[in-house]
């Protein structure tokens, strides 16, 4: 288990990182999200033994990671938000280079390197330079290379930018099976709301240096669990029964949208009303939607801001 404690990292009078007290426990996967700027990439500097912090501490099972570095740089996987590989040298010999790094070698070393060029998918390719290779491959690579000393803890530090929708799918199941299949812990960085959700089992929401909320996915989404948006398909749209709308005690807002309103309320449950409220003004209701709230929505909520802001 790795748990931090008062984190704070400042430059000069910027305090990047602002008193961050986090846990990561065996096996979970965990996202970290937060809009440009946050921290995010401070905090995991900090996390992953790259930069001290300037307060606080980081603990792996109970012991300070500083009293004990080697083996927790042992323990460790990161994948750098920039890709860090060798153009000119073939995805083996990256994985090589890497591998000697860490002092494998022999046999080891040359089933280790087969072992992730076949779990990356990078086998059809393992000879070619990878100035050669497309976007999505390099991002499958340098996770491979992270992953070249069999770490205990994955850290990921937005490892899908700059990648096609299909190679990002690709890289996120292949991270999912990393921890259902190999039992990784994983640390998730990134501004992607729907990579969260798909990936991490619990999450922490982080802006301007501090954590805003955390908890699992649903604890998340109970923040917004009073607020419902219904979407209300209607044959025919009237004045009147938006006046009708606006009116039932338990609606927030009506708004009019393409084939009908968009209702949100403060009820959980507000199907008979709509549609008595239909019925009460003749009008033939084709479809209900219920919305749920999404992190997005969390995050708008708890900022006032997108986060891609
Ligand atoms: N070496 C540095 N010197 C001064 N300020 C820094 C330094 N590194 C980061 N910062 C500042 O700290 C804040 C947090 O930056 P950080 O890169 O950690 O955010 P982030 O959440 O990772 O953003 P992004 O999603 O864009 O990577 C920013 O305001 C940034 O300008």
């Amino acid at each position: 288990m790795i748990e931090a404690e008062q984190l704070t990292k400042s430059y000069g009078p910027v305090h990047a990182v602002n008193g961050i007290g986090l846990y990561l426990k065996k096996g979970e996967s965990v996202g970290l999200l937060g809009p440009n700027g946050a921290g995010k990439s401070t905090l995991i500097e900090m996390l992953s033994s790259l930069s001290k912090p300037s307060k606080g501490k980081i603990f792996l099972n109970g012991k300070s990671i500083h009293s004990q570095l080697t083996s927790f740089r042992e323990k460790i996987g990161v994948v750098p938000q920039d890709i860090a590989l060798y153009n000119e040298l073939t995805a083996r010999e990256n994985l090589q280079f890497f591998g000697k790094a860490y002092k494998l070698k022999g046999d080891a070393l040359t089933e280790r390197v087969n072992e992730l060029l076949t779990l990356m998918e990078l086998d059809e390719r393992k000879n070619h330079q990878v100035k050669t290779f497309s976007g999505g491959m390099k991002r499958r690579l340098n996770l491979a290379v992270a992953l070249i000393h069999q770490p205990e803890f994955l850290i990921l530090d937005e490892p899908t930018v700059g990648i096609d929708p299909h190679s990002r799918r690709h890289l996120l199941d292949l991270i999912r099976k990393l921890q259902q299949e190999e039992g990784k812990t994983i640390l998730y960085t990134s501004h992607y709301m729907e990579e969260v959700e798909f990936l991490c089992d619990r999450i922490y929401i982080m802006d301007r240096g501090s954590i805003i909320a955390s908890g699992t996915k649903n604890e998340i989404k109970q923040i917004l669990s009073i607020e419902r948006t219904y979407e209300l398909t209607v044959h025919i749209q009237k004045n009147s029964l938006k006046e009708q709308l606006e009116a039932l005690d338990a609606v927030k807002s009506v708004v009019e949208i393409e084939s009908g309103y968009r209702v949100v309320s403060y009820e959980k449950e507000l199907f008979k009303e709509l549609l008595q409220a239909a019925q009460g003004e003749n009008v033939e209701v084709r479809a209900i939607k219920v919305e749920e709230a999404t992190l997005e929505d969390v995050f708008l909520h708890l900022t006032g801001r997108t986060l891609r802001d």
